[in-house]
């Protein structure tokens, strides 16, 4: 692995469900300390690409390349898979995921959530863990809420603990997927906030969003994906402010109120 090579890397990335093509030959790439935001209608197969970078997905056709280390995938075609073990959980663990609906365990604390996975799937040491994640929970602002369970916190709240259940596992990138869709707009700022925090700190993400202020915000590079290609993509001054493709135009005047 190299520290100079991009923390993700999908080159001509091909993804169909059954009949269905998900993903037409998509390129990304998120250098170390880069935020790539993905954006586009519905439907245009965003969050299979984010599943498709940490693996979670497979792909038919394609590369994925973690820090410059490409996947060993073993099949072909829709039984294409990812063959090496070790590489897979080495990918999983650095590829830190945020889901919409938050998926904390609704039977730990707050504080068991951010040590569960450290603790038991890379085996970190417990007293050690338990540091970080009282620091990171501290990080995103609910430190008071350590021993509280997920259903005794607002969406904002719950949120950010997942975010800092991400950080614990120490990732190389972190991946959000549409992280503030399922919130009230007051909660939501709450997230972005965070979110702007980290993109600040130098943090590498990749992050599907309806969001297009927080996109604009916090991106290096934003990408427009119409039907499972790249219709556009730049930096977010450029992209926003002087659209090239009707489409892109179009999709804008939708979603920016
Ligand atoms: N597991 C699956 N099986 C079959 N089709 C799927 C599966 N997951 C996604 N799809 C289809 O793939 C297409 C792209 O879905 P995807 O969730 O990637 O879109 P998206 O751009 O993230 O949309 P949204 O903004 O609504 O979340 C959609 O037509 C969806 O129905």
């Amino acid at each position: 692995m190299s520290d100079q090579a991009p923390v993700i890397e999908i080159r001509n990335l091909h993804k169909a469900y059954g009949d269905l093509e998900v993903l037409k030959g998509v390129d990304i790439t998120a250098p170390a300390g880069h935020v790539v935001s993905l954006i586009g209608s519905s439907g245009s197969g965003k969050s299979t690409l984010l599943r498709c970078a940490n693996l979670l997905e497979d792909s038919q056709q394609g590369e994925v390349l973690f820090c410059g280390e490409p996947v060993v995938w073993k099949g072909a075609g829709a039984g294409r898979r990812p063959g090496d073990h070790d590489q897979l959980i080495r990918i999983r663990t650095n590829l830190s995921m945020v889901f919409q609906q938050f998926n904390l365990w609704a039977h730990m604390t707050i504080l068991q959530n951010v040590m569960e996975a450290p603790v038991t799937v890379l085996k970190r040491d417990k007293v050690e863990v338990e540091e970080a994640a009282r620091k990171y929970l501290a990080k995103v602002g609910i430190g008071d809420k350590c021993d509280a369970y997920p259903a005794q916190l607002s969406g904002g709240q719950q949120q950010r603990a997942a975010i800092a259940r991400a950080l614990c596992m120490e990732p190389k990138a972190l991946l959000f997927d549409e992280p503030t869709s399922a919130l009230d707009p007051e909660l939501e700022q709450e997230v972005v906030k965070v979110i702007k925090d980290l993109a600040n700190e130098g943090r590498t993400m990749l992050i599907v969003t309806h969001d297009m202020r927080m996109a604009a915000d916090v991106s290096d590079h934003v990408v427009f994906l119409h039907q499972g290609k790249i219709e556009e993509e730049g930096a977010p001054d450029v992209l926003f402010g002087q659209p090239k493709t009707d489409r892109l135009r179009g999709f804008l005047s939708a979603t920016v109120s």
